[in-house]
């Protein structure tokens, strides 16, 4: 079944990992799709000829989440290639792991404005497109398991995953009666290119993998089927809602 058939998808930073293979996924649904990526001009070009190759409609389109006119940018060049916009998955976002009592004011500054205010720009101007639309839509934010636990190299990072869960929340109320759902998924641990030197400590990376009760830690494609499932009419009912996507990492306290 193609839940996303017809549906034009936005996806910031999509041209890698979660994003990308989101970007994917919603094409073998049936969708169009829009990418926004950082810097890689190759990355964001194979992703738009893997979309293609399934026989849908795709851009790329270059920017800064955290610059608040990107947004805007993208929206409208979203709409001009394809009429009309259905679904944001906001999904960039940057972990530059660092301890805590010497963290850089510039580092802090960076997480907050990619990972939660990049989110608040991109969300705003998706839902203004979807209510000058005038037939609801569909809002999938990447949060993470972050949002609920800590880490002690990530004290700048956890709050914006917590911040783009609580966007999701309120977002859900303001827009209800617009009939645009806003939710999140919590990813636990994805093997991606922001945790690869973290994981590249085999000892870090063991720890986290029998912290898992699936016994393995997660892909992107894992991420796949939550999202599609939240941007889907097959979620109708669903707003406000925060889905956990981390093999059961979260419950396993012992
Ligand atoms: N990999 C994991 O274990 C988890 C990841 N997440 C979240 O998933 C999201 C995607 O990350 P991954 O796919 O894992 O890593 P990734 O590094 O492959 O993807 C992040 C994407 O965001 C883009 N990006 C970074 N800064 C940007 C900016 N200023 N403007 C536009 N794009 C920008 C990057 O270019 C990249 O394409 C992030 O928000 C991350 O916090 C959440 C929980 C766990
Ligand atoms: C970057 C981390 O490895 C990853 O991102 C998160 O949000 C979680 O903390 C994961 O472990």
């Amino acid at each position: 079944m193609r839940l996303l058939e017809g549906k034009t998808v936005l996806v910031t930073g999509g041209s890698t990992g979660i994003g990308r293979a989101a970007a994917i996924g919603a094409a073998r649904h049936g969708a169009n799709v829009a990418i926004n990526y950082a810097s890689s001009d190759d990355k964001a070009t194979s992703c738009v000829a893997e979309i293609e190759a399934l026989g849908q409609k795709a851009i790329a389109i270059k920017g800064d989440v955290a610059d608040p006119t990107t947004a805007g940018d993208f929206v409208k060049h979203a709409v001009a290639e394809f009429g009309r916009i259905d679904v944001m998955v906001s999904n960039a976002g940057i972990c530059p792991f660092h301890a805590f009592l010497d963290m850089p004011v510039e580092t802090v500054d960076r997480t907050f404005k990619v990972n939660l205010h990049g989110a608040y720009y991109m969300v705003q101007a998706a839902t203004r497109q979807m209510v000058e639309q005038g037939e609801g839509g569909a809002i999938v934010a990447v949060s993470s398991i972050s949002a609920l636990v800590g880490g002690e190299f990530q004290t700048h990072y956890t709050p914006t995953k917590a911040g783009v869960h609580s966007l999701m929340q309120s977002a859900a109320i303001a827009l209800g009666k617009h009939n645009i759902r806003c939710n999140s998924v919590l990813p636990g641990t994805i093997l991606t290119e922001i945790n690869k030197a973290d994981l590249a400590n085999e000892e870090k990376r063991r720890s986290m993998e029998s912290r898992t009760p699936l016994g393995r830690l997660g892909e992107p494609e894992d991420m796949v089927g939550p999202i599609v499932f939240l941007a889907s009419e097959m979620a109708a009912y669903v707003t406000g809602a925060a889905l956990l996507v981390d093999g059961g990492m979260f419950v396993n306290l012992q």
